[in-house]
C-alpha cells in the first residue's frame, strides 16, 4: 500500500474539498437528497444527508476505502486473525454474539462452544439468585449487587444497564464502583446490608489496582459485619480471564466467569463482563441485546460500502478529521435513557485510535482519533452548542432520536423531537447577515447598531451533523447501535492503518502510578523528580499546605 497521503484518493479529497458548496445549496439543488443519503437497517436509520458531501466526495471516500483495503481488513477481523498486532491477539467481540451454529476458530481452536457455556453459565448464576437459590452467608436472599471494575469493565455494563431501565425485572439492585477514590465505595455501601449484598469483580486482567483496592475494602466490610471468611463464597463473584490470581484472591473457581484475551476491555461488555445486565435485566433480554449488535455485525460484514452504515460514518468522521482540521466530535442522545452513550463512546473511539504511529511502528503526519464528547438532549443545548453553532471550531455532531418515548407524557417527546430535528437544521442552514439584520427591521436601534448586531448573530450553518433514529429504544436496537459505533471506530483505525485494539498509554499510567504510590508510602523525602512531582509528593506525605 502506498503511504495514505499518497494515495490517489487522499489527493482528490484535499483537492476537492474548497469546491463543495454550502449545504443550504446542497439541499437546495436536489430533493431527494435526503433519499439519496440515508441508509435502513438493524433497526436504525442514519441520515448523513446533513454533510459536506456531494457525489465526487463521497466517491473519493469509498476509493479511499478500496485503496486501504476496508474490505479485507473487516473480513480479516471477523475470520480471527491476528489484528492487534503490538499483542499478537484476535479481535473477536463480534464472537461473543454470533449465533451458536458459527465456527471461529483462535489459535487452531473454534471459540464458539466456550462461548455458549459461559453465557449457559451466567443464565443458571443469574436465575439462582433472583429466584432465591442463591443466597448470603445467614441464608438471605440477594437484593443488591455492588459491580466492581473500571474501564471497559465499567462503562459497557453502566450504561447499557442504565439505557435499558424499561427492561428491569425489579429482582434486584445494582450499584457501580469504579474509581479508587475510597469516597466512591463508602457512599455505595452505606445504604447496604453486608447479608444480601453480592459483589461481582470484573476485571479481565486481575490486576488493575483501582478494582482490586475496591475488592478488598469490598471484603473487610463484609468481614466486619460478623461474616467469617468462608462467607466470601457466597458474596463474591469473579469475571476475568486470570482464573489462577481471582482463586488466589479468595474466590473459588466455579464463581469464576471467563473472558478470553481477543476481547479487549472496551469491547467487552457482550461477555461475562456484561453479568450486571443479566442480573438486571434478566437472560433473554441480553441475548437480544447480543443478536442486535450481531445484526449490525451481518450488515457490516456483508453491505456494500455505499450502504454500509459503519463504513459511511467512518469515513465521514475521517473527512472532517483529515481534510477539515476538525479536532473533535460531539454525540448528542435525544433520550434520557441514553444519556451515558457519549462516555462509552468516548472510552470506545479514544482508546481506540487515540495512535500516533501506523502498523509498521513509522510516524503519523495525518490527524487520526478525534475527542470525543457530548451529552444528553436538550440540557446540551442551554449550554455548550453555542460553540457548536458559532465557535471557530469544526465539531460534526451526531444526533441520536428514538421516534417513539417508553415514557408518553403530554407534549414531552413532541417537543424533544422539535429541538433535536431544529439543531440539526440550525446547525446546517445558519442565519445570513441578511437574515439576522432583517429579524432586526422593526427594533428602534440605528443602522449601525443594526449592523454590528446583526453580524453577531450571523450563525456560518454548514455545520455537519448525522441524526440517527429508530423506532423505539429496545435491547434490540441499543445493541445495534452500540455495535454501529465499534465498526465505525474499526474503519477508521482501518483506514488510518494504526492498531485500534492496544493501549500502550494506558499502561504507561499504570507504571508511573505505582513508582509514585512507592514514594508516597517511603518515608524518605522525595527529591529524585522534578521539582513540581517532589513538592506535591512531600506535601501529601506532610497531609497540610
Ligand atoms: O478489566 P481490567 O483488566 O481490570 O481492565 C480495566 C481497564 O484497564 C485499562 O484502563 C484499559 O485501558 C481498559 O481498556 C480496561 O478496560
Amino acid at each position: 500500500m502506498s503511504h495514505l497521503t499518497d494515495t490517489k484518493s487522499w489527493q482528490a479529497l484535499a483537492k476537492h474539498r474548497d469546491n463543495i458548496k454550502h449545504m443550504r445549496e446542497l439541499f437546495a439543488e436536489d430533493n431527494q437528497r435526503f433519499e439519496k443519503m440515508s441508509v435502513k437497517g438493524c433497526g436504525l436509520l442514519l441520515d448523513y444527508s446533513k454533510n459536506r458531501l456531494d457525489e465526487t466526495a463521497l466517491s473519493n471516500l469509498f476509493q479511499l476505502a478500496n485503496e486501504t483495503k476496508l474490505t479485507e481488513k473487516i473480513q480479516a477481523m471477523f475470520a480471527g486473525n491476528a489484528i492487534n498486532t503490538t499483542e499478537n491477539r484476535a479481535v473477536l467481540h463480534t464472537a461473543l454474539r454470533a449465533s451458536s451454529d458459527t465456527e471461529v476458530i483462535v489459535n487452531g481452536q473454534n471459540v464458539m462452544p466456550e462461548i455458549q457455556q459461559t453465557l449457559k453459565k451466567m443464565e443458571q448464576f443469574v436465575n439462582d439468585v433472583h429466584n432465591g437459590t442463591w443466597v448470603g452467608y445467614t441464608g438471605k436472599t440477594i437484593t443488591d449487587i455492588v459491580s466492581i471494575g473500571i474501564g471497559g469493565s465499567f462503562l459497557g455494563p453502566k450504561i447499557v444497564s442504565q439505557a435499558l431501565r424499561p427492561y428491569w425485572t425489579g429482582h434486584i439492585n445494582c450499584h457501580f464502583v469504579a474509581n479508587v477514590d475510597g469516597t466512591s465505595i463508602v457512599e455505595k455501601l452505606k445504604p447496604l446490608d453486608p447479608e444480601t449484598t453480592l459483589f461481582v469483580m470484573s476485571s479481565k486482567s486481575f490486576s488493575t489496582q483501582e478494582t482490586l483496592t475496591n475488592t478488598l475494602s469490598a471484603r473487610n466490610w463484609l468481614l466486619k459485619s460478623g461474616a467469617d471468611k468462608a462467607a466470601v463464597a457466597k458474596h463474591f463473584v469473579a469475571i476475568t480471564s486470570n482464573v489462577a490470581k481471582a482463586t488466589e484472591f479468595g474466590i473459588e473457581e466455579k464463581n469464576t466467569f471467563p473472558m478470553w484475551n481477543w476481547v479487549g476491555g472496551r469491547y467487552s461488555l457482550w461477555s461475562a463482563i456484561g453479568l450486571p445486565i443479566v442480573l438486571l435485566t434478566g437472560f433473554e433480554t441480553f441475548k437480544t441485546l447480543l443478536n442486535g449488535a450481531a445484526e449490525m455485525d451481518e450488515h457490516f460484514a456483508t453491505q456494500p460500502l455505499e450502504q454500509n452504515m459503519p463504513v459511511l460514518m467512518g469515513l465521514i468522521s475521517l473527512w472532517y478529521s483529515n481534510f477539515y482540521g476538525s479536532e473533535s466530535q460531539v454525540i448528542l442522545t435525544y433520550d434520557h435513557y441514553l444519556r451515558g452513550l457519549p462516555a462509552y463512546i468516548q472510552q470506545l473511539d479514544m482508546e481506540s485510535n487515540g495512535k500516533s504511529v501506523d502498523l509498521a511502528g513509522n510516524s503519523l503526519d495525518y490527524n487520526t482519533g478525534p475527542v470525543i464528547w457530548g451529552g444528553e438532549g436538550t440540557n446540551g443545548q442551554h449550554a455548550y452548542h453555542q460553540l457548536i453553532h458559532q465557535g471557530t471550531a469544526l465539531i460534526p455532531a451526531d444526533f441520536i432520536f428514538p421516534l417513539t418515548s417508553h415514557n408518553p407524557l403530554g407534549n414531552h417527546h413532541i417537543q424533544l423531537a422539535s429541538n433535536c430535528f431544529g439543531q440539526t437544521q440550525a446547525l446546517m442552514q445558519g442565519r445570513t447577515f441578511e437574515e439576522a439584520k432583517a429579524e432586526l427591521s422593526n427594533s428602534n436601534l440605528s443602522e449601525e447598531q443594526k449592523n454590528i448586531i446583526a453580524k453577531h448573530k450571523v450563525m456560518p450553518g454548514n455545520r455537519p451533523s448525522n441524526t440517527i433514529l429508530m423506532d423505539k429504544l429496545t435491547p434490540k436496537t441499543l445493541g445495534a447501535l452500540i455495535a454501529l459505533y465499534e465498526h465505525r471506530t474499526f474503519v477508521q483505525g482501518a483506514v488510518w492503518d494504526i492498531n485500534s485494539f492496544d493501549q500502550w498509554g494506558v499502561e504507561l499510567g499504570k507504571v508511573l502510578g505505582v513508582d509514585v504510590l512507592n514514594r508516597l508510602g517511603s518515608d524518605k523525602s522525595c527529591s529524585e523528580l522534578d521539582s513540581s512531582s517532589n513538592s506535591l509528593i512531600n506535601l501529601f506525605k506532610k497531609g497540610s499546605l
